[in-house]
């Protein structure tokens, strides 16, 4: 029935309803079992639910990931023990090169415009593990240096499993992308085979710890590369920015994964999918511990909106995705400024 099918009987009960106040916003939540093993029809349905949650949110959860629980929490027991680490200990992971992304990166280290204040947080980062004689390593490509380790028993295995497993998830959700936008479902993952992909364990302080010099865990950002994924250690503090601007908060979902899009998808799908802004506040008085994994593509992918079916005009040049990235970060992380 449209609206001017509506009887004035149904038009004065209709008002006498009591006001309903609006639900709060929440990012989409998509299954995504039975992409991996459903049919065509139930693949291509799971790639339009994300097609659309990136392009409405740039955020989802996804459930039904494949990841298990035990993996995960022994990732944050393994995150607690290195931040439990003296100082010493901790800077003793610095990575050896800058712009790595790789190694421990003290407090403050992140500034995410030059008019705000530093991120409230330290952390712990790793990458695919390039061998010595790679080209990219001997070269000092951004990107291209080799991991380091606390002295923790079991601590790199953990991790190391981790970064494998949410690898190959990632895989599957860049397929999910390509599929719900109409492109060939391996345009994204065949140029993630040697990927500047690395994985973050992360620590907020309570807020109350650091508001002598900043009044954020992490600033306002979108993140640089094709999708994030985002486990937590079910504590709230993430919130990103909706269309109309309002802060929609992201709390963690028992077994979900948070998934998001970053800038160089939203160059690649020529704007269709957003890299939303984000922020994390730790108002709850406890530490909070979270584990990003930032897909990138290999270095010298070329990321251009004319790999895919075009809506209209190319907005965003080509570019070398790690070229890119490596001058996005050059700006705002103090462990990538070069001399
Ligand atoms: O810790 C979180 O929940 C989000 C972290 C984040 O946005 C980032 O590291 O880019
Ligand atoms: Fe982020």
């Amino acid at each position: 029935m449209n609206s001017t099918e509506t009887t004035s009987t149904e038009m004065s009960s209709m008002a006498t309803l009591p006001t309903q106040a609006a639900a709060p916003l929440t990012v989409p939540t998509v299954a995504f079992g039975r992409f991996r093993d459903g049919s065509a029809a139930e693949r291509q349905a799971i790639a339009a639910r994300i097609v659309a949650a990136g392009e409405t949110y740039g955020f989802f959860y996804l459930s039904d990931n494949g990841v298990a629980r035990t993996q995960v929490d022994a990732a944050f027991d393994a995150a607690r023990a290195f931040f439990a680490l003296p100082l010493a200990d901790r800077m003793a992971c610095r990575a050896g090169e800058k712009r790595q992304n790789r190694g421990y990166q003290p407090m403050f280290d992140t500034q995410q415009r030059a008019e705000a204040t530093p991120d409230g947080k330290e952390s712990f980062d790793m990458g695919f593990p390039f061998s010595a004689d790679d080209p990219g390593v001997v070269a000092g490509l951004p990107f291209h240096g080799r991991n380091t380790w606390p002295d923790l028993p079991g601590f790199r295995d953990t991790i190391e499993g981790l970064y494998t497993r949410l690898l190959a998830t990632g895989h599957d959700v860049l397929r999910a992308m390509a599929l719900g936008l109409g492109a060939d479902p391996e345009l994204f993952a065949r140029q993630c085979q040697r990927p500047s992909t690395n994985m973050r364990l992360v620590h907020y302080p309570p807020q109350d710890q650091i508001a002598g010099r900043t009044d954020k865990g992490a600033g306002a950002h979108t993140d640089r590369g094709l999708i994030t994924l985002l486990l937590n250690d079910n504590e709230a503090g993430l919130e990103v920015q909706s269309l109309d601007g309002t802060w929609i908060a992201v709390p963690p979902q028992q077994d979900a994964l948070i998934v998001n899009v970053g800038q160089l998808m939203t160059r690649w799908t020529n704007g269709r999918l957003r890299s939303a802004v984000h922020r994390v506040i730790n108002a709850s008085g406890r530490e909070r511990y979270s584990i990003p994994q930032f897909h990138h593509p290999d270095y010298h992918a070329v990321v251009d909106p004319r790999d895919l079916p075009l809506t209209k005009e190319p907005a965003f040049d080509a570019v070398v995705a790690g070229d890119f990235v490596a001058k996005g970060f050059g700006a705002d992380r103090a462990s990538w400024k070069t001399p």
